[in-house]
């Protein structure tokens, strides 16, 4: 009689994933945490475990911790947020074959989702992870050590861009402009703010153990996949993985002819321009001369000095992703 009970609840036919969600509560201000509120009563129904973020980089912290006590289990982590959540996620994640990620696009940006697929906001992508038995994709993930250290899986800008992302991220502004739903046009704001002031600066780059030099550089982006600055296309030919990072450097320009520039990556044309040179490989060395802002997926990523160099690595097919598919989606 038990065994005829077994064999009909679903519970005991199909083995179910360990799935972690990893919320953050301050992501598109406020937005996402509002909008997951509604599936907790799914979460608590199927046994989904999720972490609301207390602070920055909780989530890095919590997942190393939940997989080296857990080394032989695998584990989906579904980060629900924008670009900086999926960034802690990856970086959570590094070293720990084990981990699968999946996201919910819930950010002001969403380049990740845009590119490695964002599942919807349902009990559906929910269920449907939980009963996963597919096959992850492998992508390539980089990293790199300079002032600060870590991994980033959708790009690496140095110079202006990365200034601008941080003056936007600091500023007491930004809140104030989400809350009209105008989070981008900070961007453009700080944009504007530092474009007459900035000073370009010679910058050296070893690629593949070849030297190129350049004067006069805006910025540098080191993409891993298309997407910068919430969908902006930076490098249209990316690839996340082929093993090959593509390397998109700006250089002497003349301020108003940056901004044609600038506005032309939302087209993706920008790689028509004799300022812009598009190279690719898989070892980077940067060298600055005076000190340059880093960001990584959007995040600060500290800033280079004349001091010491830039070091980035790609690491072939070095993280499991979950894309979504007609069931998930
Ligand atoms: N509990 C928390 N409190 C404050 N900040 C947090 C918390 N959890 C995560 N963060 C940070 O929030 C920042 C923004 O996250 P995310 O990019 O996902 O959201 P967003 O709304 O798209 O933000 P942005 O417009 O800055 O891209 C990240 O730097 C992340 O480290």
């Amino acid at each position: 009689m038990g065994c005829r009970r077994r064999l009909i609840n679903p519970d005991f036919r199909v083995p179910s994933m360990k799935v972690i969600v990893i919320v953050n509560p301050h992501a598109k201000n406020g937005m996402a945490l509002k909008k997951f509120t509604r599936l907790i009563p799914i979460c608590e129904k199927e046994k989904i475990d999720y972490w609301i973020t207390a602070a920055p980089l909780d989530a890095v912290h919590r997942m190393k911790d939940y997989l080296s006590r857990h080394p032989d289990e695998k584990v989906i982590f579904l980060g629900v947020g924008g670009d900086g959540t999926m960034h802690e996620l990856i970086n959570g994640a590094a070293g720990f074959p084990n981990a699968l990620i999946a996201s919910i696009s819930a950010g002001s940006g969403n380049d990740f989702g845009r590119h490695y697929s964002s599942f919807p906001f349902t009990e559906q992508s929910l269920r449907w992870l939980k009963q996963w038995d597919g096959k992850a994709e492998k992508q390539d993930s980089v990293y790199f050590k300079g002032d600060k250290s870590g991994w980033f899986v959708n790009n690496l800008g140095i110079g202006f861009d990365a200034l601008v992302a941080y003056s936007a991220n600091q500023s007491f502004l930004k809140k104030w402009f989400n809350r009209f739903k105008l989070g981008k046009l900070i961007y453009a704001f700080y944009l504007l703010r530092h474009l007459f002031r900035y000073q370009p600066q010679e910058m050296e780059i070893w690629l593949d153990g070849k030297a190129h030099r350049y004067k006069d550089v805006w910025f540098i982006t080191a993409a891993n996949q298309p997407y910068y600055g919430g969908g902006m296309k930076i490098a249209p030919s990316a690839n996340s993985s082929d093993g090959i990072l593509d390397m998109i450097i700006v250089h002497q320009l003349s301020r108003w002819k940056f901004l044609a520039v600038f506005i032309s990556v939302f087209f993706g044309s920008h790689l028509r321009f004799k300022e812009v040179e598009h190279l690719s490989g898989r070892k980077v060395q940067i060298k600055v001369f005076s000190e340059a802002f880093i960001h990584a997926d959007g995040e600060f990523g500290g800033v280079l000095s004349e001091k010491s160099p830039l070091w980035i690595q790609l690491h072939s097919k070095s993280w499991n992703h979950i894309r979504t598919d007609k069931h998930g989606s």
